[in-house]
């Protein structure tokens, strides 16, 4: 059985774990440093909520390090709103940039005030129809090549895929849809060969 870590620092944590829980797999929070480091996690998924909060939370808790090294060892990462911000190399409207280690540029809080929660549906990948959340969502402005674009909402890149790493500017996990979820653990499976 897998061993999934859920980033539980701050936001929509709870949600991933109800969605993994239907889905057979084991799931550790990662509240601190020593639950990375203790436990050989199979995935991680780095929840929707508040970037600038998640991103100084990880580093009072010594998360940060050992957090971006795994990633970068190829760790395979589910990034979901605050998560793609978090993983984004280039946030065009922060000044900061958290885990920095996927090839995107992002803009924050995209929709703007008016716009800002909204529900639709669309193709991810091959799949079709898929339910999607978007909570004051990031927008994905650019990519490098290396980058594989999952999906699209009204032109804008909602979700994309770089070797081990997953993001979405929409929350999965607040529908009834495993589907992503389910992408995301056969990723692991095939060693990121999608
Ligand atoms: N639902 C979300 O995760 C919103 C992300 C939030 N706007 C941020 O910048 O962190």
């Amino acid at each position: 059985m897998k061993t999934i870590g859920v980033l539980a620092v701050q936001g929509a944590f709870i949600e991933h774990i109800h969605t993994l829980n239907k889905l057979n797999v084991n799931c550790v929070e990662i509240r601190e440093k020593s639950d990375l480091t203790n436990n050989k996690l199979d995935g991680i998924i780095l929840p929707g909520g508040e970037s600038t909060v998640i991103g100084k939370l990880i580093r009072e808790l010594d998360i940060f390090n050992p957090l971006r090294q795994s990633i970068l060892d190829g760790l395979p990462v589910l990034g979901t709103c605050a998560g793609l911000i978090l993983l984004a190399k280039d946030i065009v409207n922060d000044e900061n940039t958290y885990l920095g280690t996927m090839d995107i540029k992002v803009r924050r809080n995209a929709y703007g005030r008016q716009l800002g929660s909204f529900n639709t549906s669309g193709k991810f990948g091959s799949l079709n129809d898929v339910p999607m959340t978007f909570i004051r969502a990031p927008l994905i402005e650019s990519v490098s090549e290396n980058i594989e674009i999952l999906s699209q909402v009204n032109n804008h890149i909602v979700a994309a895929k770089q070797d081990n790493m997953v993001v979405t500017s929409f929350h999965p996990e607040l529908t009834d849809d495993i589907r992503i979820h389910n992408f995301f653990l056969d990723l692991i499976d095939k060693k990121h060969n999608i």
